[in-house]
């Protein structure tokens, strides 16, 4: 049964002959009328470097659809630095940029009527947005992001942006080795290198089904990068044409992003050890698609799913080195042999993904010379910010699943996973800490709480000797409402690890935190400050006990204490849940996304009727 174009709205009957000599002024052609009308969806900015290669692709993946017969036409949608928007009031916009993604391109498409969609995407917010974007349209769409950065190089030790902030405020690291680390750090185009959030939300997108093998691992600079977007034009051709053409409603986003697919996804990034907003995002997609996927299924996926991959910031490895050791599909192949997926899901490639793991699973007997070519894919060192721009190859792999960068089940670094939920007193909504980065020594900690009322109040308080070894930093007011927008604690972090009180320290936080924090970071605490939540009541000085073993996270005072804090604070009426005196500046952009926002729990989507 064929399927009506959308695009027939604006393109067919008489009454459109305004419109479609608009088209043709586009470039339509009059053999276009009539046939679907792909948008590619573009995020090129020169303003972050995941995303300052993308000027030239959009154009070419138009170019190459055209060369089928179908019209295509090219939007941009706005992307943030969060490593340039960090540790300052930018910061506030991060979060709430991913709806203004999800909507602008919800309102180009149904504007204009569009048929499917070529996603380019690369950093934090963007591949999560035009997710949630696709959840909404359901119309066929593929997923290509920039790709990863390669990793910086300094005397034969890899490192990132991350690094370079943790050193720039350790007093015994020199000016000299300061600018030669910010000099080398980020060498190339592409998301910053380790398992942050665009390149966990990559490997997401790659897990779930909706990009092609590689999507999450090929370095951006490589040819096979470029190969991936027009593999990708393949793939929207024919979903395109199986979908309106013959009614399989199979390649649709909700038809491939169904439970199962959330459920394996989330049980890869448990086991990647990927940054804990992929949470936030996870929920928010599914929020989108419709489909029942909450906390409770986070705790439980995490108390079984073992932690198969570390990378930076929790080891040395950064994202080429996953690759080199077969990609996300190569995860997922360590996992199914344990049973732990559901591979009878469909894919956007049009296979399930059990198939994709038998071609791709470089650990399988029927692995696939493709395969090969994707995961040989590596860095080709040295500056460069041109996409596609070169072919060095692994000349081995890494297959050693008992000490490599991937690990078998068995040989798993810990069998109870790399993220953690934690419910309590203080989180009764529950809160996330990405336990692949803390050092199993301080699974159980107990200290005194240091409270902060912004995260500029905590970075002062850390750096001004206000923390000492033994403390549990709270930062509040910093959630979805508080900030407003649920800055990303990166900066205290750091300053804890430029410091050396990371491994003597816990921070909790209704704010969340970067792909690169690590150590005993808890972040997303629900319900937050600024929506009655207890993490509000704590002082200074009482004390916290955190233990991640028991999953649990609780303020040591007693239930008529906690009541009687929270009368206390009610009577203050309109200067209740506050967070007081502060310096910032709240526009009204912000201010409105604030009145609607929800819970960091509910994936901080607003809530509208
Ligand atoms: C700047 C970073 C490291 O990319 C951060 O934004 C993250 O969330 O991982
Ligand atoms: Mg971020």
């Amino acid at each position: 049964m064929q399927i009506p174009l959308r695009s027939n709205t604006t393109t067919q009957g008489r009454r459109m002959a305004g419109a479609r000599s608009l088209w043709r002024a586009n470039g339509m052609k009059e053999e276009h009328f009539g046939k679907p009308l792909i948008a590619v969806v573009n995020s090129f900015t020169q303003f972050v470097p995941g995303h300052a290669h993308l000027h030239n692709i959009g154009q070419h993946i138009k170019g190459l659809i055209e060369k089928q017969g179908y019209f295509a036409a090219e939007f941009n949608t706005i992307a943030i630095d969060d490593g340039i928007a960090m540790g300052h009031d930018g910061m506030l916009y991060s979060l709430p940029s991913r709806d203004v993604i999800a909507d602008s391109v919800e309102y180009m498409c149904n504007a204009h009527k569009v048929d499917a969609i070529v996603c380019i995407s690369n950093c934090d917010k963007i591949t999560p947005g035009m997710l949630m974007a696709a959840m909404r349209l359901n119309i066929p769409a593929v997923f290509v992001s920039g790709g990863p950065m390669e990793a910086g190089e300094v005397d034969d030790r890899h490192l990132d942006l991350v690094d370079a902030m943790v050193m720039a405020a350790d007093s015994n690291i020199s000016d000299e080795y300061l600018a030669k680390v910010e000099e080398n750090a980020c060498p190339t185009c592409g998301s910053c290198s380790g398992m942050f959030t665009a390149n966990s939300m990559n490997c997401l997108a790659e897990a779930i089904g909706l990009a092609l093998p590689g999507n999450g691992t090929i370095v951006a600079t490589h040819a096979n990068r470029k190969r991936l977007f027009e593999e990708a034009v393949e793939k929207i051709i024919a979903a395109t044409q199986t979908y309106y053409y013959e009614g399989n409603d199979k390649v649709l986003p909700r038809s491939i992003a169904t439970r199962d697919a959330f459920l394996n996804a989330m049980k890869l990034d448990i086991a990647m050890g990927g940054s804990t907003n992929t949470v936030l995002h996870l929920l928010a997609i599914a929020h989108e698609a419709g489909v029942d996927f909450t906390m409770s299924d986070i705790d439980r996926l995490s108390r079984q799913t073992p932690n198969l991959c570390k990378v930076a910031p929790n080891s040395h490895y950064h994202i080429q080195d996953v690759n080199r050791a077969g990609g996300i599909l190569s995860i997922m192949g360590e996992m199914e042999r344990g049973g732990l997926l559901e591979t009878n899901v469909n894919r956007i490639d049009g296979k399930t993904l059990a198939e994709a793991i038998s071609e791709y699973d470089i650990k399988r007997e029927t692995v696939t010379e493709d395969a090969f070519r994707r995961f040989k894919s590596a860095p080709g060192g040295g500056r460069n910010l041109v996409m596609g721009s070169q072919e060095s190859t692994f000349k081995v792999l890494d297959d050693d699943r008992e000490k490599g960068c991937i690990r078998s089940i068995e040989h798993a670094y810990n069998k109870d996973g790399g993220l953690a939920v934690l419910f309590g007193n203080i989180a009764e909504k529950g809160c996330i800490v990405k336990t692949a980065g803390v050092d199993s020594s301080i699974f159980q900690f107990k200290g005194k709480a240091r409270v902060f009322n912004s995260q500029e109040d905590a970075v002062n308080g850390i750096l001004g000797d206000a923390v000492q070894k033994g403390d549990v930093i709270v930062i509040r007011y910093e959630g979805p409402k508080g900030g407003p927008g649920m800055q990303e604690m990166l900066y205290p972090t750091s300053y804890l690890k430029s410091m050396q009180l990371d491994k003597y320290c816990a921070l909790i936080t209704d704010g969340r935190f970067s792909g690169g924090t690590s150590g005993l970071s808890i972040g997303h605490v629900s319900p937050e400050a600024a929506g009655g939540g207890a993490i509000g009541l704590i002082r200074d000085n009482d004390d916290i006990e955190i233990d991640i073993t028991r999953r649990s996270i609780n303020l040591l005072i007693s239930e008529e204490e906690l009541a009687e804090r929270r009368k206390a604070e009610d009577a203050k009426g309109k200067d209740a849940w506050q967070a007081g005196e502060r310096e910032r500046n709240v526009s009204k952009a912000l201010k409105a996304y604030a009145s609607f926002v929800s819970s960091a729990d509910l994936g901080a989507v607003r809530l509208i009727d």
